[in-house]
């Protein structure tokens, strides 16, 4: 490899997206969320696209690791991962077994970065991304329609709202998840609960059911039921899902649920690490991860995972936060690689107004994403939008998301402590 094929500069943008006000179980959505953005530029002039979280925290990170790629070959991905763990959580050994604590902060840096390679690998070799990681199986990926009640509009001035309106009644849900389906054909549709009583939530769910009596449905309380509101859920939920998603807030309470639970578990807050594994299989407690490359340490790792889950029988879903069109495109074109993807992804997307890649956001028909077909990712900065949400960043003041703090505006008295039912 000559040296015009090195990492000459690594850029971290932190940018700032409108976002509505959409409820869960520890509050509701401030009008910004926060990511970053990587641009890994070789010395001869291509750059690589990355995107992560946008937390000072995930930033500071990315920033220690950043001078130690400098001169890398994109190709090296051990050479990432010595980098990571030696400027993240340093004196850790990268051939060490996975620690059973989990290792958020070094599986995002890798997850980061390594995107931003892969894209630079496919671009040296004129191969879309997927071709990078063995080849698709898929050439378009299925997504499912991600419900969430909410405000009409933010609580501080000036805010214009948006075009959703206010969801907060089962027959609101519906017609929000008609407009979804409209709108982009999905064929599958989850509700994002823990907001209000159980009871209330299922309602909603029952309505949906009737709305569309053939889309898969689930419901995702973020951990907000116990164990024993969770059992006497059940009866009512028997028939209606193909997975509870995170039902309850551990996983030694998920391991009780699985006991008697009549559908497929799943989660993507307990088992979210490589480490989390063992207990995980020990306690037979979820029967469906939801992968998300941005902290499963990258697009490998996901097909690792996969791998895992194909060992011990696990279903395979994915995960989403609010994100833009490069993460979008990385979850295509992983998911057009695993074989044993068999449930819809999830997506924030349709709740993003704002893009920062060239030609607007990536379409999302009959439900699908078409996995890009350019080199590497096949998605380009629009460096226009990218100075505009970088200044979002600047002028919006928030560092950290905090949903709790965002929703005691409304409800002084709020408190996100789990099980809040
Ligand atoms: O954006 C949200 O409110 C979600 O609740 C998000 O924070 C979760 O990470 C996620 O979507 C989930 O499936 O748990
Ligand atoms: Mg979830």
């Amino acid at each position: 490899m000559n040296k015009a094929d090195r990492i000459a500069d690594v850029r971290i943008h932190p940018i700032a997206f409108r976002d509505p006000p959409l409820l869960n179980v520890a509050g509701v959505h401030e009008p910004w969320a926060l990511r970053s953005i990587i641009e890994i530029e070789l010395e001869n002039g291509l750059v690589g696209l990355g995107e992560s979280y946008g937390d000072l925290v995930t930033l500071a990170d990315l920033e220690r690791v950043k001078p130690a790629l400098i001169g890398l070959s994109p190709f090296d991905l051990n050479a990432l991962t010595r980098c990571v763990y030696g400027a993240v959580a340093p004196h850790s050994d990268p051939a060490a077994t996975f620690p059973p604590a989990g290792d958020k902060a070094r599986a995002t840096a890798v997850g980061a970065f390594e995107v931003a390679m892969l894209d630079l690998q496919g671009q040296i070799l004129g191969q879309p991304l997927h071709q990078i990681l063995g080849g698709a199986v898929r050439d378009r990926v299925s997504f499912s329609a991600y419900l969430f009640y909410k405000f009409a509009q933010h609580r501080d001035a000036p805010d214009p709202g948006d075009d959703w309106g206010e969801v907060l009644t089962p027959e609101q849900m519906v017609g929000e998840a008609r407009r979804m389906v409209e709108q982009y054909g999905f064929g599958s549709i989850k509700l994002k609960g823990g907001v209000f009583e159980p009871e209330r939530e299922l309602d909603a769910l029952d309505a949906l059911r009737a709305a569309f009596p053939k889309h898969p449905l689930r419901i995702d309380p973020n951990g907000g039921w116990s164990v024993e509101t969770t059992r006497r859920l059940m009866p009512r939920l028997d028939g209606l899902l193909e997975y509870c998603e995170d039902p309850v807030n551990s996983l030694a309470e998920m391991g009780e649920v699985a006991r008697f639970a009549t559908m497929p578990l799943a989660t993507n807050m307990c088992t979210i690490a490589f480490g989390h594994i063992p207990e995980t299989i020990r306690l037979n407690a979820v029967q469906v991860i939801l992968s998300d490359h941005h902290y499963w340490g990258g697009l490998r790792a996901t097909q690792h995972l996969a791998w895992i889950g194909r060992v011990f029988g696990i279903g395979i879903s994915m995960h989403s936060n609010s994100h833009m069109g490069v993460s979008l495109a990385a979850m295509a074109h992983v998911a057009a690689t695993i074989p044993n993807l068999a449930y819809a992804c999830d997506t924030h997307y349709p709740w993003q107004t704002d893009e920062v890649i060239e030609g607007g956001k990536l379409p999302i028909e009959g439900g699908m994403v078409a996995v890009p077909q350019g080199p590497g990712l096949g998605v380009r900065l629009d460096r226009d939008a990218l100075a505009r949400l970088r200044q979002n960043y600047r002028d919006c003041g928030i560092r950290k998301r905090d949903d709790a703090t965002e929703m005691r505006k409304y409800d002084p008295a709020f408190n996100p402590a789990r099980p809040r039912f």
